[in-house]
């Protein structure tokens, strides 16, 4: 079955899903690099043309009709699960797993990672402490329909395998 990997920006997913990918030998797709080649712009020129929900519209197009094939895992974009019913779809055609690493570690990765994620651009490093304090807490409902949640700064792709393995299911 497909693999979705999802959580906050920072959490890990486009980092984790190329590593999980090639130690299961499995296709990766990154729905964010996705996006950008069917579209030929960046996430920033979606956002700056579309606005945010334009962007969501995409997004869920992309996840959920550009029938990824079913061994495929996928690093999906930190707000794709909590967006119409895609949080429900990934639950229908495949694993998901909430990486869920704690709010300063997130903000400690994104402070330098700021100027590709349109939602975090200009923040000093309080406003984006702050912003993610508020946005997980409404995001956390979606991420926690996932099947399998793995809390962890230094999480492995060896950690990752055993929780699915734990999990048995046929993946
Ligand atoms: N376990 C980790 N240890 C150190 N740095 C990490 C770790 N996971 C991600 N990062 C870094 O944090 C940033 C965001 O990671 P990324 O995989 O793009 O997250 P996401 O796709 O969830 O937004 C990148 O610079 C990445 O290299
Ligand atoms: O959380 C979000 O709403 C977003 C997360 C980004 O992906 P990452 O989670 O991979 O950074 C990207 O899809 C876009 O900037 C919006
Ligand atoms: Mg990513």
């Amino acid at each position: 079955m497909k693999i979705f990997l999802v959580g906050y920006m920072g959490c890990g997913k486009s980092r984790m899903g190329k590593k999980l990918a090639s130690k299961l030998e499995r296709p990766f797709i990154d729905l964010d690099e996705l996006i950008q080649t069917k579209h030929q712009a960046t996430i920033p020129e979606i956002f700056a043309a579309r606005g945010e929900n334009g962007f969501r519209e995409i997004e869920r197009d992309t996840l959920q009709k550009s029938a990824i094939a079913n061994n495929t895992i996928v690093s999906t974009g930190g707000g794709a699960p909590c967006f119409f019913d895609n949080m429900e779809w990934m639950n229908k055609n495949g694993l998901t797993i909430f990486i869920d690493p704690p709010e300063k570690v997130l903000a400690d990765r994104l402070i330098n990672a700021k100027a590709e994620r349109p939602l975090i651009k200009g923040k000093s490093y309080d406003e984006l402490l702050a912003f993610i304090h508020e946005k997980l807490a409404e995001r956390r409902f979606f991420y926690e329909q996932a099947k399998i949640a793995l809390k962890g700064v230094d999480l492995t792709v060896e950690e990752v395998v055993e929780a699915i393995e734990k999990e048995n299911l046929e993946y």
